[in-house]
């Protein structure tokens, strides 16, 4: 078995894929937290073969895991942000200074779509660019929704959106303090998108497919207007594409990839910036 970890700054991420149908087994997650407990927390160790590993976490975390995991496993990888790698160049100017997670999401979506947009919608909502020549751009990053609301004070931080409702509703005024702050920073996080997403293409000359993930993509995808898809395991993409072990893996294969709708054409794209720009 293969244990991939996906540790962001609010939960912890695991899953464990068959090395041999490549299929995924079972998944779970913690809050990311000081310690790991494996056996309770993480699966048992003694299936697992190798590990690959995608941390924003704090260092020393991450060194602590990597220790204790290398105890019991042969292979142990961990991903780093570097300056050029699959064919993308990282637009940062110390590239190693770019979330790996957000790294692990450009390189798969490059391979899944060519140039692209990768949005990451968790603690914070990370939005970064890759053309299709596989130059990254950088990108834009800004509190996720929970962030948003904790950071008001309010008392609403234990009411989450629902991720069922639809958009339209969300975009309603509020008329209780809980539903205020929800259509609020629900408006703020998918107007960025949309606007960044618009401004990037049109300034770029390219209409980008776009591939939103994290835990709160299915609901931010909600109010997203351009063509896109939604693939949770896109951090584990760019494990598997950095770090190929199963023969679907060293084929190009990555598990759950989502079929990438066309993107909408550079002239609507531009059409709908200028009418948000009238209002
Ligand atoms: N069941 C859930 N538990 C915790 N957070 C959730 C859940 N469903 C959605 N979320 C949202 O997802 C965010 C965490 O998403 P995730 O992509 O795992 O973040 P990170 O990678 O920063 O840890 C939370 O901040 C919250 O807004
Ligand atoms: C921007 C992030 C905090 C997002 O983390 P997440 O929301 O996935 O937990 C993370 O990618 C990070 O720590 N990045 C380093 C700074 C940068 O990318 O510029
Ligand atoms: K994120």
């Amino acid at each position: 078995m293969i244990l991939d970890l996906d540790i962001g700054n609010t939960l912890s991420k695991w899953r464990l894929k068959d090395a041999d149908s490549s299929e995924i087994r079972s998944r779970g997650a913690v809050w990311t937290r000081e310690e790991w407990k494996p056996g309770s927390d993480i699966p048992d160790l003694d299936v697992v073969e190798a590990v690959r590993i995608s941390s924003v976490a704090r260092q020393a975390v991450l060194e602590q895991t990597v220790e204790l995991l290398q105890r019991q496993v042969r292979s142990v990888h961990v991903a780093r942000s570097v300056p050029e790698a699959l064919g993308v160049i990282n637009g940062y100017e110390e590239p190693h200074r770019l979330g790996v997670d957000r790294w692990m999401g450009v390189l798969a979506g490059y391979q899944l779509a060519g140039g692209c947009c990768a949005v990451d919608c968790g603690s914070a909502i990370t939005i970064d660019f890759v053309l299709p020549g596989g130059r990254h751009l950088g990108g834009y990053i800004l509190p996720g929704l929970r962030l948003m609301k904790e950071s008001l004070q309010l008392g609403t931080r234990n009411v989450a959106i629902d991720p069922d409702s639809e958009a339209e509703e969300l975009l309603l005024p509020g008329q209780r303090t809980v539903e205020a702050v929800n259509h609020g920073i629900y408006l703020a996080a998918v107007s960025a998108v949309n606007r960044i997403y618009a401004e990037v293409c049109d300034r770029e000359g390219v209409a980008l497919p776009m591939l939103l993930t994290g835990g709160d993509a299915r609901v931010v995808a909600r109010g997203v207007h351009s063509p896109h898809a939604v693939w949770p395991d896109m951090v584990y993409g760019g494990l598997e594409a950095c770090f190929p072990l199963t023969a679907a893996e060293r084929a190009g294969r990555m598990s759950g990839a989502p079929r990438v709708p066309p993107p909408a054409g550079l002239e609507k794209i531009r059409a709908g910036l200028a009418f948000s720009l009238l209002l």
